[in-house]
């Protein structure tokens, strides 16, 4: 077995997004960097997670969208052509190949080693390569750890008998399911149950809880979604765990599941869509006096809390602050200037909103849920303002009275929840349900990121008629309730 040593200024191990942000950020400020990719370039986002189960539920969403407009309802009517959905599914994971993102490496300089990288000790990665060989790696000035996350599966007898569908099959895979189960009341279970319900597969949906899906976001969000799911035919169960599932037929046949109330469900497929773990059981925590398995817990600045001399630097899920590819990636900018900035001594500009603090992790991490109808929420919900003690005003508006929403949709159903803050007049928390709100989004995200008094936000004009004319409805409501003229 051959083996190598180089030496440079960053190592990254794991290239999903956040790792690939990191490595071209610690570039970009002038140091060496070096990632290390077990898979494919892109991580999980890529070809399991977002890019791909987007792809299947954007016909769904448009199908949807096009019944509720008179004179393209009829058009719209029919299923879904699912040979076409898979293809495009399939461009959108760029048919599982990287060579796109190796490109765009090679462009900003970063290099790549492919390989099962560990720690081996402070500022020390070992990679073991596809041919057998090993490449010592030593960090002069950090390394970073953006290795994902796993499915977490619950302890059942017989679930790896069963072949369970993970997030990786139920976004990769080639036939539909007659019938399939989904476990989980979380997002990835209510996109996958939309989008294979649509697809044709006859859904059932086990939620252990009772409060219904979605239960961090505000409730009526999750009820909404039910709603809809059932409306499109899904069968959902809350206060339902499964206790055993077992193939009686062998590899192929159905799934027979035991569930909490004694009773039991056949399914073809069986996806478990309840959460994830951290990807770091075998990349040699214990060489640095941490868990193997653990999440790596980080300060605003991205350095490992429990690792001595500040050289290991966790972004993206791995650290378990927000466990979405936007905000892994930012994440990564600011570890990347953290880290060049330490490296030349500079001092960090780590007050709040300042260029190397984290505060959007915690103040506005904005998350669409691509169902239908979608979901779209950044900062407070209404619950982690009461568990806080955090004093708002909360305005809730009926967005199908919006112009614009009828504009949209005959019947357009939705509602938003602005949360403002009741000593400083500034929005802390938004929650948009319905049809075509996502791009309404980036608009709360700046009102909560900018700080700035809901009294400036009556001179950001909304153009007639479109959906986001609500943000008018939400100021005057807010007024009105006030008793204010303006
Ligand atoms: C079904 C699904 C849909 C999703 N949809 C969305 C969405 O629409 N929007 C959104 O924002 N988020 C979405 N997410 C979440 C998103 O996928 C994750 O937040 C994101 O992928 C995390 O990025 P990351 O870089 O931290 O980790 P990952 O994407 O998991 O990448 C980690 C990389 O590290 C590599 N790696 C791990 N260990 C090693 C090792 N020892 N050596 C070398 N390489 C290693 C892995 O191979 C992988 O490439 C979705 C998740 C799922 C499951
Ligand atoms: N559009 C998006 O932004 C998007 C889409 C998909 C996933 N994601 C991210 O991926 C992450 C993972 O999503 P997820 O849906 O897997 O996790 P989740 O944490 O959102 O939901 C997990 C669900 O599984 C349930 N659960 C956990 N253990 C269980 C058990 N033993 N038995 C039965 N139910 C159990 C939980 O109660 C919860 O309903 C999320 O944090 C999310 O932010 C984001």
């Amino acid at each position: 077995m051959k083996g190598t040593s180089r030496v440079c200024d960053v190592v990254v191990l794991g290239a999903g997004p956040a790792g690939e942000n990191l490595a071209d950020r610690t570039s970009a400020a002038g140091l060496t960097s070096v990632i290390v990719e077990n898979e494919l370039l892109g991580g999980e986002c890529s070809f399991w997670a977002c890019e791909p189960s987007k792809a299947l539920l954007r016909p769904v969403v448009a199908r949807a969208d096009a019944r509720r407009v008179p004179g393209l309802r009829r058009a719209a009517e029919g299923p879904l052509d699912v040979p076409a959905v898979l293809a495009h599914r399939d461009e959108m994971a760029a048919h599982w190949q990287d060579d796109d993102q190796v490109d765009w490496l090679r462009s900003v300089s970063v290099d790549l080693v492919r390989g099962h990288g560990r720690l081996d000790g402070p500022r020390q990665v070992v990679v073991d390569t596809a041919d057998g060989g090993t490449v010592r790696l030593t960090a002069r000035h950090a390394v970073g750890v953006a290795t994902g996350t796993i499915t977490a599966f619950p302890d059942l007898p017989g679930l790896e008998q069963v072949h369970p569908w993970t997030n990786r099959d139920a976004t990769a895979a080639r036939h539909v399911p007659e019938r399939l189960a989904v476990v989980g009341g979380g997002v990835v279970a209510v996109e996958m149950a939309t989008a294979w319900q649509a697809l044709g597969s006859r859904v059932t949906v086990l939620v252990r809880g009772h409060r219904g899906l979605r239960s961090r976001m505000e409730p009526f969000a999750g009820e909404m979604v039910a709603d809809a799911l059932r409306a499109a035919g899904a069968d959902l169960r809350f206060d339902t765990s499964v206790t055993e599932v077992v193939r009686e037929g062998g590899a192929g046949s159905p799934v027979r599941i035991t569930l909490s109330d004694g009773g039991s469900l056949v399914a073809d497929e069986i996806l478990f869509a309840t959460g994830r773990a951290p990807h770091t059981a075998d990349i040699g925590l214990e060489t640095v006096g941490l868990t193997p398995g653990d999440w790596l817990a980080v300060d605003d600045s991205y350095r490992v809390t429990d690792v001595p001399d500040g050289w290991l630097y966790a972004v993206g899920d791995v650290n378990h602050r927000a466990l979405m590819t936007h905000q892994g990636k930012y994440q990564a900018r600011i570890a990347g200037a953290v880290i060049g900035a330490r490296a030349k001594g500079e001092p960090l500009d780590d007050g709040r909103w300042g260029a190397h603090a984290s505060t959007a992790d915690s103040a506005a991490t904005p998350q669409v849920v691509f169902s239908e109808p979608e979901v779209t929420s950044v900062g407070l919900t209404t619950r982690e303002a009461e568990r806080t003690g955090h004093r708002v005003d909360v305005v809730d508006y009926d967005i199908g009275r919006v112009a614009g929403a009828a504009q949209y949709a005959d019947g357009y159903r939705g509602k938003a929840r602005v949360l403002i803050d009741a000593g400083r007049g500034t929005v802390v928390g938004v929650t948009f349900v319905g049809p075509g709100t996502q791009e309404l989004l980036y608009s709360a995200t700046v009102a909560i990121t900018s700080e700035m008094h809901v009294d400036r936000l009556w001179h950001a004009v909304p153009a007639f008629p479109t959906i986001s004319e609500v943000w008018l409805r939400v100021l005057e409501t807010y007024r009105d309730r006030a008793g204010r003229t303006t």
